[in-house]
């Protein structure tokens, strides 16, 4: 672990008003990316995993969201910054990448003008009568970013990038757009991408083959990534170092072998009993039971309705955060009584006992 990462977040938490009451989504979440590393944040859907990342990008509208805690990037604090800063970084030091690729995009503008714009401009995008004017201006500095922008496209497979940077969005299929976006967050070259489950909005196919795209091309490049996914076996294949999120908080963090190796967390042992295998032994249906009610959550240990081994204890105060080593922590009391820690075998059983679906192997 070094002592000055890329991005440093600690105590962030984030809540939303609604109709419902309060909705206490993140809490106590610290995380830090390396410079050059890779890590995921692994959660099933409506974990939170968004929200973390839509905070730390300051995405989110604040009210109805309430944000606190620090975000540290390269030593700024990024909550601190004017919109103009904030501006003048995102798409440029900072890419983003979203599940859904056509709120990433401009339906008023062609392909083109909107990645020459990120290439000439970076996060300076403007959509306005300011960028009317800019694309008037026919320099070489024009010429030289539109070059920039087909050699990206080339790099992100784009079917015919000539014709492509003369197409509206709409005109695109949706594997297109997808890429169309990886191709303009990472013009610039950013320290750091934010890439929220990308592809995910799109038919499965198209999405494995947008996810190995992208990992072909950040395995050349010397940068750092945070990426979001709900599949733990997509983070095997990317990470450095996998979070995972239950409930709006990190309930584990380690190395990603140690995490396969020896994951500590009954959450984590679920998630991994229930990635699909030849053996037809994972737990098909995956955990029972659903993730919290944000509105309302569970008390101590936001897991304690889904986990096999909870207890009183569990259900009356917060679990401890325990270490397994400098860069591997669990947050499960379990850990702190010998007799009853869970084992990623011991977990599933139980976890296939209670009635989650199996396909097959032990019952
Ligand atoms: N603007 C908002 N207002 C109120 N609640 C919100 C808002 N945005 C998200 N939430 C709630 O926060 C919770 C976590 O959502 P989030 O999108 O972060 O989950 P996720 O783990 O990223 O799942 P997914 O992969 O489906 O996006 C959900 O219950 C969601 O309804």
């Amino acid at each position: 672990m070094s002592s000055d990462p890329l991005l440093e977040v600690a105590d962030l938490s984030v809540g939303f008003d609604g109709f419902d009451g309060y909705a206490d989504v993140v809490g106590d979440v610290d995380l830090r990316v390396e410079r050059g590393e890779i890590v995921t944040i692994v959660g099933e859907t409506g974990c939170g995993k968004s929200v973390t990342t839509k905070a730390i990008t300051g995405l989110l509208e604040e009210p109805p969201a309430h944000v606190d805690g620090s975000v540290e990037f390269d030593g700024m604090d990024l909550r601190e910054l004017s919109e103009d800063q904030r501006e003048s970084l995102n798409g440029d030091r900072l890419g983003m990448i979203f599940q859904n690729p056509l709120s990433g995009l401009n339906p008023v503008f062609t392909i083109g003008e909107q990645l020459i714009d990120t290439a000439m401009f970076g996060g300076k995008n403007d959509d306005g009568i300011l960028s009317y004017f800019r694309r008037r201006r026919s320099t070489a500095d024009r010429e030289n970013a539109r070059d920039r922008v087909v050699k990206m496209l080339r790099e992100v497979q784009m079917p015919d990038p000539e014709a492509v940077l003369d197409s509206y969005p709409s005109e695109l299929s949706g594997g297109m757009r997808q890429r169309a976006l990886i191709a303009q967050a990472l013009l610039n070259e950013p320290d750091l991408l934010i890439a929220d489950e990308p592809g995910s909005a799109l038919d499965v196919t198209v999405h494995d083959r947008i996810l190995s795209l992208l990992t072909d091309i950040i395995e050349d490049r010397d940068m750092s990534i945070l990426m979001i996914t709900h599949n733990l076996g997509v983070a095997r294949q990317v990470s450095d170092r996998i979070y995972i999120m239950y409930g709006g908080r990190i309930v584990e963090t380690a190395p990603t072998e140690e995490i396969f190796e020896e994951a500590h967390h009954p959450y984590t042992q679920g998630l991994i009993a229930s990635i699909p295998q030849l053996s037809g032994e994972e737990m098909a249906g995956g955990i029972d039971g659903s993730v919290p009610k944000y509105t309302d959550p569970p008390s101590g240990c936001r897991f304690h309705p889904r986990c096999p081994y909870a207890d009183e204890q569990c259900r009356q105060s917060p679990p401890p955060e325990v270490s397994f080593g400098e860069d591997s922590h669990a947050v499960c009391v379990r850990h702190t009584d010998d007799g009853t820690t869970p084992t990623n075998e011991k977990t599933k059983r139980r976890l296939m006992k209670n009635g989650s679906v199996q396909t097959g192997g032990e019952r």
